[in-house]
């Protein structure tokens, strides 16, 4: 048996040779309109607020800006619909910014993974660009913001600015530190001395002359520069080798040229300002640094884009802190960020979730400044409302139970027509049909009950799509295990002229057939939730006190019936234009090849899969499990 499960094919071929069934329809004929959230309700509110046509505004620019410190997840889907949707509702542009103003926590593998991810879920920035393009252009607006008295260097340390700030919560009134009334040209050269290496990290700070009154601590003198690097005179000391990479302040794209950085607060709005941005759209918790992001477009005299909040995506059941993910990683119970069991935008693609799928449980939600918090369990029915109407169907057995069928005779080999739904337009495929076929272990009982409708011994089960039912005759057992190993079936087909009686339900099952590769043999990953209670992100004795030990079944001997072959070489299914094999590269990933296991689940390939070991990952169950 062959499985190719990147198959090749000339772009052409794709193109030609592609009949293509209504079920491999673009992404939208399968979501909810991915329109809405943009059409009423709080986005259009912010598009009339200041709509094209209206003054500086020639054309909407959005943005979407991660920091590339971690891998995105199902939160950050939203941001990337709201910004990227935004844009192209309005006929805009949206572009990919990098907040990399913190080199210690920045590394290449989230630039590259986040571009991806982007890719994958169908949007495509105007332009990528990083804070750090602008950090020449920041540090003579910063200079800028000295001169017009907008800003002073201050040495103050952590828990003095604490105390300059109220102490606490406010215990004691806020002052105003020594440096804030210091010279104007003595900031500016105290200033120069930071970029220059005179100063080491926690010495000397710029901070932002704002407004000591109000009552948004946003605008209690914020920091705009701090020093990351250590003093010249101390580097000089140590080796390369002596000192951590994020102790020097090695920027992954600046390299050391900088031995200060922009903060959040002072970087943001002004590089919004450059490019150009009018929409600045981004999550509640700026809500209160609004007030700051204003206050330096207008104290520098820059344009000012407008800056408005919608409410985060939370999950519930499971959790999405970089933080916690890495305990789950490093104490073994996930195996990397991409395992299916997490949500992580890589997790879900490796499960097999479409990213059409992801969009639209997005859209469903709609945008408001609410925080939306939704249970994982509601994340999975959306996807498999999703997946119903959108893939084919094969059969799976996950646990096998070869049953023979003693009045068959041992050559007999019957081709059975299976259709790939119950949409005609999916088309067929055929089966064999032997003496030998399997059928999954729960859909046996050793004694018959009222309440068991399928196969036990002296009762008739029907097997799908073959004419006639079979009926269990003996069955074998393993002494040690006691495990059933073999069933004896009769086929109950009638005599000439006698009436073939329906039986009362039907199971998959796939035959035996070594000349037509029947089964194809795999190994199944079943995914459960990662935690045994609903919230183990508040749990009072931690998120790792709550593990489900279950959270993955295997299944090794499972089985698939030989359409699996046709699904590959159609695959992706459903066509998603994200994740149409590409001209340059003409590969399908595996994750695409996706179908429904009937009475099963909905199945994926993973990447684990080879030309000849079939993986597949449980995208999520047919029906929500009644005991979760
Ligand atoms: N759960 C979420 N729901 C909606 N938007 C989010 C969510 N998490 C992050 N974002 C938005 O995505 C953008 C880029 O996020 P970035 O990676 O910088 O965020 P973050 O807050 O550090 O994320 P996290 O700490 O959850 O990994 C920001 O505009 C941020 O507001
Ligand atoms: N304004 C924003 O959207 C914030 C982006 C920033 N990278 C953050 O999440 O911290």
């Amino acid at each position: 048996m062959v499985i190719s499960v990147v198959p090749r094919r000339s772009h052409d071929q794709h193109e030609d040779n592609y009949r293509r069934p209504p079920t491999m329809r673009p992404t939208e004929s399968v979501t909810n309109d991915a329109t809405s959230m943009f059409k009423s309700g709080f986005l259009a509110e912010v598009y009339n607020e200041k709509p094209v046509g209206s003054p500086g505004v020639d054309r909407i620019v959005t943005r979407f800006p991660p920091e590339p410190n971690g891998f995105l997840h199902l939160g950050h889907s939203k941001a990337i619909a709201v910004n990227f949707g935004f844009a192209e509702y309005h006929d805009g542009d949206c572009y990919l910014r990098y907040d990399d103003t913190n080199p210690a926590r920045e590394e290449e593998k989230y630039f590259t993974a986040i571009a991806d991810m982007i890719r994958w879920l169908g949007f495509k920035p105007v332009k990528t660009t990083h804070s750090s393009d602008y950090f020449d252009r920041l540090y003579e607006l910063a200079e800028d913001l000295i001169r017009r008295d907008g800003a002073y260097v201050c040495h103050c340390s952590k828990s003095e600015i604490a105390q300059q700030r109220g102490g606490g919560k406010g215990a004691i009134p806020r002052y105003a530190c020594s440096h804030r009334d210091r010279p104007v040209d003595e900031s500016l050269s105290e200033f120069r001395a930071m970029r220059d290496g005179e100063y080491g990290p926690q010495e000397a700070l710029l901070r932002m002359k704002q407004d000591l009154e109000s009552d948004n601590p946003q605008m209690w003198d914020l920091t705009a520069y701090r020093v990351i690097a250590p003093r010249k005179s101390d580097a000089e000391e140590k080796t390369d080798s002596e000192m951590a990479d994020n102790e020097i302040g090695v920027h992954y794209r600046t390299g050391n040229k900088w031995k200060i950085y922009p903060t959040y607060d002072f970087t943001h709005c002004l590089v919004d300002s450059l490019e150009g941005v009018t929409h600045s759209l981004c999550t509640t918790e700026f809500e209160t640094a609004r007030t700051s992001y204003n206050w330096l477009c207008d104290k520098l005299g820059v344009y000012r884009p407008m800056q408005r909040e919608f409410g985060r995506l939370k999950l519930s059941g499971t959790v999405l802190s970089k933080r916690k993910i890495m305990a789950l990683i490093s104490n073994g119970h996930v195996r990397d960020w991409d395992d299916p069991r997490l949500y992580t935008l890589i997790a879900l693609r490796r499960r097999g979730v479409p990213p059409g799928a992801i969009l639209s449980f997005v859209n469903g939600l709609g945008v408001s400044k609410a925080t939306t918090t939704i249970e994982v369990k509601k994340f999975e029915q959306s996807v498999r409302q999703y997946l119903e109407l959108a893939v084919s169907r094969l059969m799976v057995v996950l646990d096998p139970i070869p049953v023979i069928i003693d009045n068959i005779p041992e050559d007999h080999l019957e081709m059975v027509e299976l259709p790939f739904s119950k949409d005609p337009e999916f088309g067929s495929h055929h089966v064999p049909f032997t003496r030998k076929v399997y059928i999954d272990r729960s859909d046996f009982r050793e004694t018959s009950s009222k309440d068991f409708f399928r196969l036990t011994p002296g009762t008739s089960v029907g097997l799908l799509k073959v004419p006639f039912s079979i009926t269990a005759t003996s069955f074998e057992k393993d002494p040690n295990s006691g495990l059933v190993t073999l069933i004896h079936a009769r086929y109950e087909k009638p005599e000439e002229g006698a009436k073939f009686k329906k039986p009362k339900s039907y199971i998959h099952w796939i035959a035996d057939c070594p000349s037509l590769n029947s089964p194809i043999k795999a190994t199944v990953r079943n995914y459960n939730p990662l935690f045994t209670c609903d919230n183990p992100d508040t749990h009072p004795d931690g998120f790792l006190s709550v593990m489900n030990p279950h959270s993955e079944e295997i299944f090794p001997n499972a089985m698939i019936d030989i359409g699996l072959h046709e699904i590959i070489r159609k695959a992706p299914w459903p066509r998603a234009n994200s994740e149409a094999a590409p001209a340059d590269d003409l590969k399908v990933s595996p994750e695409t090849v996706r179908f429904q296991g009937m009475r099963v689940a909905y199945f994926c390939l993973d990447r684990d899969s080879s030309a000849d070991s079939v993986v597949l990952n449980r995208i999520v169950s047919l029906k929500e499990d009644a005991k979760k």
